[in-house]
């Protein structure tokens, strides 16, 4: 824990998102509670104080002395953004299934044939606790380098009880030593095992007569979430699935309406889910049932690039009422990226979300989805210090310098965990 307090002094914005710990909705998601030549002081790791340098010139002036000061002049602060759905901890890589999508082969027909999640599914039984560990603790760093402070991740590259308590307890191992804090969710329901294929009603009652007892009994997850797709689980699989999970206080995510429209979303607001992920091919009645009901869609739209399938309609749910949270899916699969940047900058580009609403997706809305937002998600007192510095002047050209990393300094907890000061070395010399 940093001893000495941290004085943020002279943001040329200061992006705080505050006001209360709902969910944003409509015009909601393009108020970022700006504050101009902004000022925070961090105390313990929690932001003490929040307000124009001159406020709080005012209240610590006194105590300057004591404290780090970072000049923000010129620069744009925000929370620490929060990715609520990844699959960040998995053994392998699976780039050559990059390659054959590219010669045609579609990403369902990959993982038929035995691959795609299959594959990773192999090489996750295969890597031991450690290597898991050390592979992910680099996924993690990488997040951090893109300003991500929280993290979700997903289990599901087991679909056997032994396989999936390993890559849960990995994760609780990295929530306890790594900076990030990492939410966990039980997806032992991510694709049916090759060896149950044809009895899927059988493993559906394995996985919850042995894996979810465990599950909760150790509680190595707060959410229950399921594939529920053409091929995979059925609406019906899915319903008891998270109901069953319910019981044992899991509660229910869906990866819903994918790669084919399945009545995910409305199955998603019958359950009570959280949040239905995906819905690139989510029904116009679906998405009214989830503004009605507050269910939050968490789209991902570098996984529509990735798969090169239109994104999913982002303006429209915004439009509808629908809180929209974004995130990378960080996995091997369909999204191999740790970068929340490049993901807001999707979300204007291909779902036409404007640069405030898909920061807000980013950061409060982001929290909601995981249940984290009386800690993190904005920058008011009481919270989580978790921060970044960005090294543009506004949030408009955090999304309009598209494809770069302008991260400058992370603070998580109030610690610096990044700092580019002087990372790039050439130096400029008028001709
Ligand atoms: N669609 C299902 N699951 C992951 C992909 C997992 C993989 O391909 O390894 C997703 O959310 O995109
Ligand atoms: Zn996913």
């Amino acid at each position: 824990m940093n001893k000495r307090p941290v004085w943020i002094k002279h943001a040329a914005q200061l992006a705080t998102i505050a006001g209360g710990t709902a969910p944003r909705i409509k015009e909601g998601m393009s108020d970022l509670g700006i504050i101009e030549d902004g000022s925070v002081w961090i105390e313990d790791g929690e932001i003490r104080a929040v307000g124009t340098t001159a406020e709080l010139e005012e209240r610590y002036g006194s105590r300057a002395g004591d404290a780090e000061i970072v000049d923000a002049s010129g620069r744009l602060v925000t929370p620490g953004l929060i990715d609520p759905h990844t699959h960040v901890v998995y053994g392998g890589s699976r780039e050559k299934e990059f390659e054959m999508r590219l010669e045609g082969a579609t990403y369902m027909e990959i993982m038929n044939a035995g691959g795609g999640i299959h594959a990773t599914a192999r090489m996750t039984r295969e890597a031991t606790e450690e290597e898991l560990f050390e592979q992910s603790w680099k996924r993690l760093d990488s997040f951090l380098s893109h300003g991500v402070t929280t993290v979700e991740g997903k289990s599901g590259y087991g679909m056997d009880l032994e396989t999936e308590l390993k890559q849960l307890r990995v994760m609780r191992e990295l929530n306890e030593r790594h900076p990030v804090d990492l939410v966990p969710t039980f997806m032992g329901a991510h694709a049916v095992p090759l060896d149950w294929k044809g009895r899927e009603d059988e493993f559906v009652d394995l996985l919850i007569r042995e894996m979810l007892p465990k599950v909760a009994e150790e509680k190595l997850a707060q959410f229950n979430d399921v594939f529920c797709e053409v091929g995979v689980y059925t609406p019906d699989q899915t319903r008891k699935i998270l109901e069953a999970g319910k019981a044992h206080g899991l509660i229910p995510k869906i990866h819903a309406d994918e790669i084919e429209p399945y009545g995910g979303a409305e199955l998603a607001v019958e359950v009570g889910a959280i949040s239905a992920e995906h819905l690139l091919k989510a029904s116009d009645e679906g998405i009214r049932k989830m503004a009605e009901a507050g269910t939050i869609a968490c789209l991902l739209p570098a996984t529509a690039l990735f798969l090169r399938e239109e994104a999913a309609r982002g303006r429209d749910m915004v439009d509808a009422g629908v809180p929209v949270a974004i995130s990378t899916d960080c996995n091997p699969g369909s999204s191999p990226t740790t970068s929340m940047t490049l993901v807001m900058n999707l979300a204007c580009i291909s779902m036409r979300m404007t640069p405030a609403e898909a920061l807000v997706a980013a950061t409060l809305n982001a929290a909601c989805a995981i249940g984290m937002e009386r800690r993190v998600g904005s920058i008011e007192e009481g919270k989580q210090a978790d921060l970044v510095m960005w090294d543009v002047r506004n949030y408009q050209e955090l999304q309009y310098l598209f494809g770069a990393n302008h991260v400058d300094k992370v603070w998580k907890k109030g610690e610096t965990v990044v700092s580019k000061e002087g990372e790039i070395r050439t130096q400029f010399v008028r001709a």
